[in-house]
């Protein structure tokens, strides 16, 4: 799941859970155990292209087994040459053998000059040639000789040492004759260093080619080119986005008429930036952009460039754009951009500042070289747009900002039923009802949840997927996957009064998100979960909602407190969602007089180095603290006031496990019908 669900949770975790803590994107319903994203970002992406239409050229995937192959095909050339110059020049070498008797002779004769001898085996040099003798000896070669070898047989009780001596032969330790020449010498030597040396280049290049170029030598080749990629999905693909795909319409336009444009001299824009949280499909809509086009589609990941040892980013950005223009018109996707695309001197900024900056200036000089008529258009996505460096947003950049925000309750409909067009369904499935259960979803959630809803029904056998796959998938993703390990009795009396606390105040507060469901079935870390979420989707909240969410979350800890008169580990993730809301309020939506409405907490930034005094920080640590304890003691009277009520929530809870919408009313006997008056809806999303 790319992105958090539209849940207002509070649980009793274990320590060590996250939770997200923008209001405005009410709480993550984390599935622990959930499957993973269906699109994980890989840094070149080959998208649904038929075997045989992928570029799989001498620089494809293919490319690794075939160097080696002829890394060692060189290399066992080599080694053959020089195996076979070698034993020529030993054979030209070895002196012939020669009979011990013909030994003594020459001794006798006063013709030995030196001899070796190790062992019985004797090798030796004539002063003068003679002849070998033609004894029928296969080893012996017919002709003269003056070097010889020789063996000594073990019965021979002549005194050869005295013999010699006798007739002034020089008696050695070392070989009189070199077995090698020098020339063999010289070239073992020099092949010995050259296979030495051109092993550690081969290997530092590998190296240093990191994920680039494993496996290849020769640095030119190496540079990983661009999957280009025919596209099958176009924008009957996509849903509930229909204003954003009006706005790339003019895109594609373009790309399947250039001349049309170029006639009148009209320039498409050379940047397109997609903006928005993870999930809401913009990698699908410049997909389907390429695909609507029919033109090919680059994709990289802009983290990918700056993994690189330094110039490599840039190398392959070059290369990038390189085949895109010689396919044009074409469109290249650049995501993740904020990786690179961050402004200088930003904090959180990751891989070496180098080589991120060179690797982007390569960007803005491909995209500063186009004259807007190669047909090569950019699309780059990111989460972050608040964070890029000015200079990628300029005019002649990326100057089209295009953001794609989660869908509405009729587009999150339309995406269902994109992503169930293949899934045979029961009659009654109701998709326009799951559209309004899932408010805030992004598109990935929506996939993923028709995707959940499948499989269940494929672990079952059935031919068709019920309603009941839909809304238990959907459970399972808001609420996690329930784990069986046995809870002690008082643990459990002590998580329904939790759960109860934040379910009962949830209820109670005016304004606050509908409690969907309530459950002290352990899932995942936590040992319990309420579930809110509101009725339609929102888009602003006022002062009053996010201090009814402060109490709510403060529920569970103060009926803890009230019931058992402890304070257990099971808070953590509630105090931390309410200390975070209340920083908010305070430092970013000026909702405390003493701080005043200005901006004291910034996402990216440290507040010192933004000049925000000690003393302003100080005072927003006191207001945060103000409010938090004045939400505490309102959880607290509150669950006072209703005991009966929370005393009710948690012996159901006790017995039934989990309460869903209308359990959990009905036992605390609340009417759900004037409860949440929709607040007037704010259009700024941020
Ligand atoms: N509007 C939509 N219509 C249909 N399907 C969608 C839509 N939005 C998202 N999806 C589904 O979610 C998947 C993931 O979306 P996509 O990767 O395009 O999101 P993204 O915005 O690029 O996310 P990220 O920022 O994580 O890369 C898509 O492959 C598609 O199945
Ligand atoms: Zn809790």
């Amino acid at each position: 799941m790319s992105d958090p669900q539209p849940a207002n949770q509070a649980d009793t975790p274990s320590p060590g859970r996250t939770q997200s803590d923008d209001p405005r994107r009410p709480v993550r319903s984390e599935a622990p155990s959930g499957p993973p994203p269906l699109d994980a970002p890989k840094p070149w992406r080959t998208e649904g292209l038929p075997r045989d239409q992928k570029d799989d050229g001498p620089e494809g995937s293919g490319k690794r087994p075939r160097n080696l192959w002829r890394f060692w095909l060189v290399a066992g050339l080599l080694l053959l040459g020089l195996w076979a110059l070698l034993s020529w020049q030993d054979s030209r070498n070895t002196p012939p053998t020669i009979p011990y008797t013909e030994l003594i002779a020459q001794v006798d004769a006063g013709n030995v000059k030196e001899i070796y001898a190790k062992g019985d085996t004797i090798q030796g040099e004539l002063i003068n040639e003679a002849q070998l003798p033609d004894d029928g000896d296969d080893q012996t070669t017919e002709g003269t000789y003056t070097t010889f070898t020789t063996e000594r047989p073990t019965f021979a009780q002549d005194d050869l040492l005295a013999d010699l001596q006798a007739h002034g032969a020089v008696v050695r330790a070392t070989p009189v004759v070199d077995q090698r020449g020098p020339i063999a010498n010289l070239v073992s030597s020099l092949v010995l260093w050259g296979v030495l040396i051109g092993v550690s280049v081969w290997a530092f290049r590998r190296v240093a080619k990191g994920a680039g170029g494993l496996g290849s030598f020769g640095l030119q080749r190496n540079v990983k080119p661009i999957e280009k990629t025919k596209v099958r999905v176009n924008f009957s693909d996509v849903a509930g986005i229909d204003e954003v795909k009006e706005q790339v319409d003019e895109i594609v336009d373009f790309l399947k008429n250039p001349d049309k444009y170029r006639r009148v001299g009209a320039r498409a824009p050379k940047g397109i930036l997609l903006e928005g949280q993870p999930g809401t499909g913009k990698t699908l809509l410049a997909r389907a952009t390429a695909g609507e086009a029919d033109v090919p589609f680059f994709s990289a990941s802009a983290s990918e460039f700056i993994e690189m040892i330094v110039g490599v980013g840039a190398q392959r950005v070059r290369q990038l754009f390189d085949e895109a223009k010689k396919v044009a018109p074409a469109i290249v996707f650049i995501d993740e951009i904020d990786a690179i695309g961050r402004a200088r001197g930003s904090s959180r900024a990751s891989g070496s500042n180098d080589e991120r900056e060179q690797t982007l200036n390569q960007i803005l000089t491909e995209m500063d070289g186009f004259d807007g008529t190669e047909g090569v258009v950019v699309m780059a996505a990111t989460n972050r747009s608040d964070v890029l460096d000015p200079a990628l947003t300029r005019p002649g950049r990326f100057d089209r900002v295009i953001t794609v925000s989660a869908p509405d309750q009729v587009g999150r409909e339309k995406i269902l039923g994109v992503h169930t067009r293949e899934i045979p369904m029961a009659p009654d499935v109701n998709l326009a009802a799951l559209a309004k259960a899932t408010p805030g979803s992004t598109g990935a959630d929506l996939a993923n949840l028709a995707n959940e809803a499948a499989l269940r029904a494929a672990r079952r056998n059935d031919q068709v997927v019920y309603q009941a796959d839909f809304t238990n998938a959907l459970e399972q993703i808001q609420l996690g996957v329930a784990r069986s390990v046995v809870i002690p009795d008082d643990e459990k009396r002590r998580t329904a009064y939790h759960e109860g606390g934040h379910a009962l105040l949830g209820m109670l507060q005016k304004g606050a998100d509908p409690v969907r469901k309530v459950s002290i079935i352990p899932r995942g870390q936590a040992l319990g979960v309420t579930l809110s979420t509101p009725d339609t989707d929102r888009y602003g909240y006022d002062e009053e909602y996010l201090l009814g969410r402060i109490v709510g979350a403060l529920g569970g800890m103060a009926a803890e407190g009230a019931v058992f008169g402890v304070v257990t580990t099971g808070a953590e993730s509630d105090l931390r969602q309410a200390t975070s809301i209340a920083r908010q309020m305070v430092g970013k939506w000026g909702m405390s007089d003493k701080v005043g409405p200005m901006t004291v907490l910034f996402d990216d930034a440290d507040p010192h180095q933004l000049g925000i005094s000690d003393d302003t920080l100080s005072s927003v640590d006191a207001e945060v603290r103000r409010i938090i304890t004045e939400c505490q003691a309102r959880a607290v009277s509150l669950l006072r006031e209703h005991r009966a009520q929370l005393d009710a929530i948690a012996d159901a809870l006790l017995e039934r496990e989990t309460l869903d919408e209308d359990e959990v009313y009905a036992v605390a006997g609340i009417t759900r019908s004037d409860q949440s008056q929709p607040l007037p809806e704010q259009a700024s999303a941020s």
